[in-house]
């Protein structure tokens, strides 16, 4: 287990193959979930890439902080662990707010992005009434009574049954989430608008989304790859919000492509 103390919160993180001269994996989570979302991924792609996993702020075994937090706090963790890693480039492959801190990312230090892989996210995620009213709503309350709508949007009905483990596990997982730390990210999606920041891109990016993802769907990641010149779209049949879980050996494959394409490619 490591943890790096970054201002008020101890991130948790954890890395493999880093150190190899391999390209560089760092992976971003969603809303909602700690870095175990990306063990399938990691199986899928093995030993070509070097990887980075992090818990945000207020996420899995990572400190809360001070919530609520801003996309640019979350970014900043990222940044300091990578400098802590001595990483000076990694693909940087966020899922949802995830994909809205890799353009964060990007944007603050473009000189360590050798590649983006802006999955199930956007420029500009929900409305800031949605997002008052969902944090209200679970201080108020907590996580429990939001679950069920939750998992419709992350997952496709075939997944979401009785019987499958990992969807339960899943269902553990979100309930498992400090309040504090899920609100404060919240209100840090609340707050963010990268349109103007996305014209800016000049690495090489994949968007991709699964193709019933209720959160962030088809046609709004399209409209982000819209704005980034260059960019590649693939969308992911049979799945939802989180792809990493629900169709793993699918959207590895799709990454794959898109990263084996890339001119600079070392694996
Ligand atoms: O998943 C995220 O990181 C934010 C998008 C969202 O609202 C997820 C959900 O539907 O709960």
């Amino acid at each position: 287990m490591k943890f790096l103390h970054v201002g008020d919160a101890a991130i948790h993180y954890r890395t493999a193959g880093i150190a190899q001269g391999k390209p560089v994996i760092a992976f971003i989570n969603s809303l909602g979930t700690d870095f175990r979302i990306w063990d399938a991924v990691m199986e899928a792609l093995g030993d070509d890439y070097g990887y980075v996993l992090h818990d945000k702020r207020g996420h899995g075994l990572s400190g809360t902080g001070t919530p609520p937090y801003s996309i640019d706090d979350h970014a900043d963790d990222l940044i300091i662990l990578l400098d802590h890693l001595k990483v000076e480039k990694a693909i940087v492959w966020g899922l949802s707010v995830g994909g809205l801190i890799a353009q964060a990312v990007h944007d603050k230090r473009p000189g360590i992005v050798e590649a983006l892989v802006l999955s199930n996210t956007a420029h500009k995620i929900g409305t800031p009434d949605m997002w008052n009213t969902r944090i209200d709503t679970i201080l108020a309350n907590g996580l429990g009574g939001m679950i069920d709508p939750i998992m419709e949007r992350w997952f496709t009905p075939p997944f979401r049954t009785a019987d499958n483990a990992l969807y339960a596990g899943c269902r553990s997982m979100l309930a498992r989430q400090p309040v504090d730390g899920y609100c404060g990210t919240c209100a840090a999606i609340r707050d963010a608008d990268y349109t103007e920041a996305v014209g800016r891109i000049a690495v090489p990016t994949l968007c991709v989304v699964g193709d019933q993802d209720g959160s962030t769907p088809p046609d709004l990641v399209r409209s982000l790859a819209d704005l980034i010149a260059g960019s590649a779209f693939v969308e992911i049949p049979g799945c939802g919000h989180i792809p990493c879980i629900e169709q793993p050996a699918a959207y590895s494959a799709a990454v794959r492509t898109f990263l084996t394409s890339l001119p600079e490619h070392r694996a």
